[in-house]
């Protein structure tokens, strides 16, 4: 008899079982957590799905490696027969293979799915809903995007009645943590990433976090749900935090800021845009009080106004927390019967180049101190019709010394610099970047020192 209709039989019944077969595909971070806290909520997790829990077996690349809270006789390496002999899949052992081969072989087995795996619905989740859908299972993955934060379910059931129009936020841990202890502890960028990884809030391959995949993935699929709108992983403008440096970092305090990797998803008239970049934000902003591994993400919805999402956005049991949520519904679908969404793709709104949305931006220069040096980098600005919002100067990029508004060079010295920061008003990326170009050629500009977008004022 199919798990469903057992599991419907016996509740109906009021008997306890039969449980329901749960396979977990991985016991890292994640699945640790998974399976410890299986066994130590079994009792409120039965109670809520409405049958027991049973995990029947992890799936692990080496058996004999000791799993903390894991019954050792669970341990297995055959992956493709543990999928076939369960009601539901939990798969938390990351990346494309054999992750999507895997739940594939779940869904078409006739088991409901539940990942974290944000890398492989950005480049495959299509597939899997309709194999889902096909198959009349559940395909849940609120632990893919910003981790225990409730957000997934919320942008698509809880505001599927609104017209949602912008997403910004900070989705990535390993980054926010990163940047975070550069700003306050003087760490350099390997040495937090170092931190980040054996806090257990860094992807298998820290680059993916670093250089923005893994929050570009998460970008992908907010904007896909956010906006009915399939948005490919290779729609997603993406830039990392590698090019952010210490002076950048120390820049933005001075300046009232802090460096944050964002993702923006709009939806204007003219079609759907998504970005992952650094960018300078207000300290007086709430995403500049996201703090560590924290993530924070703004809504913007017409009816609702905006809403603000913040909690733990990476961690084994942080994200332990939205699996087992995911579960919980899957499996109370299994007992009651209902199915949980499926895509909504019907929009199909164009996708625009993320070069198309105007930002502010902070340059700063290093100039020659001379009289005039200040016009001709406004008059470069203004040729590419960039307009300026403010400009400091400073004695030199590292200096120390404090900036001031602008003031008139002094031009005794030939040999001595000055650094400017310039905050622009909004510009296309394509007006910025003839500009820097231009402010490179220049004889007074010694180094076009840092190029950053400013968000969130
Ligand atoms: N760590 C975190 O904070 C978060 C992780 N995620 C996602 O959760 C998933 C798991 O992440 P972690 O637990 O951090 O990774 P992890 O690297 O700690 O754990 C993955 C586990 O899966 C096992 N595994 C990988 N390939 C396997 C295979 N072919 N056969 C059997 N076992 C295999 C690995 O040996 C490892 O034990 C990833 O998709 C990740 O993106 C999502 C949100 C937060
Ligand atoms: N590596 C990810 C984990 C959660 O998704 C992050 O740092 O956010
Ligand atoms: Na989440």
């Amino acid at each position: 008899m199919e798990a469903r209709e057992r599991a419907r039989r016996s509740a109906q019944q009021g008997a306890a079982d039969p449980a329901l077969r749960v396979a977990l595909l991985g016991a890292g971070v994640v699945g640790s957590q998974v399976a410890r806290l299986l066994t130590s909520q079994r009792d409120d997790l039965a109670a809520r799905a409405g049958a027991a829990l049973e995990l029947v077996g992890v799936a692990v690349r080496d058996v004999s490696v000791p799993r903390d809270g894991v019954d050792p006789a669970l341990l297995t390496t055959d992956a493709e027969g543990l999928v076939e002999r369960a009601d539901l899949v939990v798969e938390v052992m990351g990346g494309i293979e054999p992750a999507r081969s895997l739940l594939l072989r779940a869904i078409a087995a006739g088991a409901s799915v539940v990942t974290a795996n944000k890398a492989l619905l950005a480049e495959d989740g299509p597939t899997l809903y309709a194999a889902a859908d096909d198959a009349g299972v559940d395909l849940y993955f609120e632990a893919a995007v910003a981790g225990a934060i409730p957000l997934v379910r919320p942008v698509r059931e809880s505001l599927a009645g609104d017209r949602i129009r912008r997403v910004l936020g900070v989705v990535n841990g390993t980054t926010n943590y990163v940047l975070d202890q550069m700003a306050t502890e003087g760490l350099d960028l390997d040495q937090a990433v170092k931190q980040a990884q054996a806090l257990g809030y860094a992807e298998a391959d820290p680059t993916a976090d670093v250089e923005g995949f893994d929050a570009a993935a998460k970008a992908a699929i907010l904007a896909s749900l956010a906006f009915h709108t399939r948005v490919p992983l290779e729609q997603v403008h993406r830039e990392g935090i590698t090019a952010v440096t210490a002076d950048d970092v120390a820049w933005a305090a001075r300046t009232g800021h802090v460096v944050k990797l964002l993702a923006i998803a709009e939806s204007t008239d003219a079609g759907v845009s998504v970005r992952v970049h650094p960018a300078l934000v207000p300290t007086s902003h709430p995403l500049a009080g996201v703090h560590g591994a924290f993530n924070a993400v703004f809504v913007e919805a017409e009816a609702a106004g905006e809403l603000m999402f913040y909690g733990r956005g990476a961690g084994g049991a942080p994200t332990a927390s939205a699996v087992l949520g995911d579960l919980v519904s899957a499996a109370r679908h299994r007992v009651l019967g209902g199915r949980g969404p499926v895509e909504s793709s019907y929009a199909d709104l164009p996708l625009l180049p993320a070069s198309a949305a105007l930002t502010r931006y902070q340059v700063r220069l290093d100039v020659a101190d001379r009289p005039g040096v200040l016009a001709q980098v406004a008059h470069a600005l203004a040729e590419h019709e960039v307009s300026i919002e403010a400009v400091r100067q400073a004695p030199t990029a590292s200096g120390g010394a404090a900036s001031r508004a602008v003031a008139p060079a002094s031009g005794t010295d030939p040999l001595a610099l000055a650094h400017l920061v310039i905050t622009t008003h909004e510009a296309t990326d394509a007006a910025l970047a003839a500009t820097v170009a231009a402010l490179a050629e220049l004889d007074s500009v010694t180094r076009v020192v840092s190029v950053l977008r400013v968000e969130g004022a």
